[in-house]
């Protein structure tokens, strides 16, 4: 049995499987421009975030109904609670969706039909927060937030995500307002490919509670005393860093150095279809190659649960504390 942790950096939209895919696109009569699921899966050699994000925006176009979001959602909480996870923050991406004329509310009621029974069907809770595409204008952000109006009740917070460099936190301060004034928390992509100033703009202009990703904090001395100081949870996605160039090889990761340095860390997935593995073969593959220990591992599914938004649930977050400090290795 895996250790129990959280699930906090997961993009819905990366974990499309190439058999899932292949499936959706028979179904939705889409034409991929792949023979079949190992030449897709061929296709997976990224050089940096945009290759990757080329990949990932292209193969989406299988998804079009509510119930292949909802097969989507199904397929990764199955494999998610296979690895331990008992709970789950989703990000998604409407903007990627509306933008081929599927509406938000397609993805919205798809997703959530698979999360009404993530916890009967899997043993896992979920939250889900909207993502914004940082390389599309504040304007379509702020329509975006407009359009899911109707369906806040199904959604805790929004994030920030695609391509990083050259569109700064600050580009997204009024969605972010807005967001803050319906009551949504706030999250965002920070400090991956971009510099360590992002990740400062990221908690002083937009007010985010956690950052995605982070890693680049290391490179500011003052922003990491600040982070340890402040108890900001980075959600890292080791495999993810390897995959799409952040860090060269896995064993130069800066996990066990960052933890050190008292930063509240988690270990996540990301996109766990295009990178290699999903949350439990990221703590298999740091556990390996970084030499974790266990009281490490214990810390970092610790980690997951306080950084997770269960404040509405406290008894909740108790009991899977608990079951994190009775977990005995193998
Ligand atoms: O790892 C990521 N980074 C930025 N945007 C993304 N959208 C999906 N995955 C990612
Ligand atoms: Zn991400």
């Amino acid at each position: 049995m895996p250790l129990p942790k959280a699930e906090l950096h997961l993009h819905i939209e990366g974990t499309l499987e190439p058999e899932l895919a292949f499936a959706l696109a028979v179904r939705n009569g889409v034409t991929l421009p792949y023979a079949d699921t190992d030449a897709l899966r061929e296709a997976y050699r990224f050089q940096d975030l945009q290759s990757f994000l080329d990949l990932y925006y292209g193969l989406m176009t299988v998804l079009r109904t509510e119930a292949d979001f909802e097969e989507l959602a199904d397929a990764y909480l199955a494999r998610a609670a296979a690895q331990g996870v008992r709970h789950a923050e989703i990000f998604f991406d409407p903007q990627a969706h509306t933008a081929r004329g599927v509406d938000i509310g397609t993805v919205v009621e798809g997703l959530g039909r698979a999360l009404d029974r993530a916890r009967e069907r899997h043993g896992v809770t979920t939250r889900l927060i909207l993502c914004f595409l940082r390389d599309q204008s504040a304007e379509s952000a702020l329509e975006t937030l407009e359009a899911a109006e109707p369906y806040l009740h199904r959604i805790t917070g929004v994030g920030l995500d695609s391509a990083e460099v050259g569109h700064p936190p600050r580009k997204f301060a009024a969605v972010y307002e807005a967001a803050a004034a319906l009551g949504l928390r706030r999250v965002a992509h920070a400090g991956e490919e971009g510099p360590a100033d992002y990740v400062r703009e990221a908690l002083d202009v937009l007010g985010v509670e956690r950052v995605d990703h982070g890693l680049r904090c290391v490179e500011d001395a003052d922003l990491v005393a600040r982070l340890v100081r402040d108890r900001v949870p980075l959600t890292l996605c080791p495999l993810s860093n390897v995959r799409l160039r952040a860090v060269d090889v896995l064993e130069e990761h800066p996990l066990p150095r960052m933890m050190d340095a008292g930063l509240l860390c988690t270990v996540n997935s990301d996109d766990p279809a295009y990178f290699g593995g999903y949350v439990e073969d990221n703590f298999a593959a740091v556990r390996q190659a970084l030499g974790l220990g266990e009281e490490r591992l214990r810390e970092l599914a610790r980690n997951s649960f306080e950084a997770a938004f269960l404040d509405d649930d406290e008894a909740l977050r108790a009991a899977y504390l608990a079951e994190v400090e009775a977990y005995t290795f193998p």
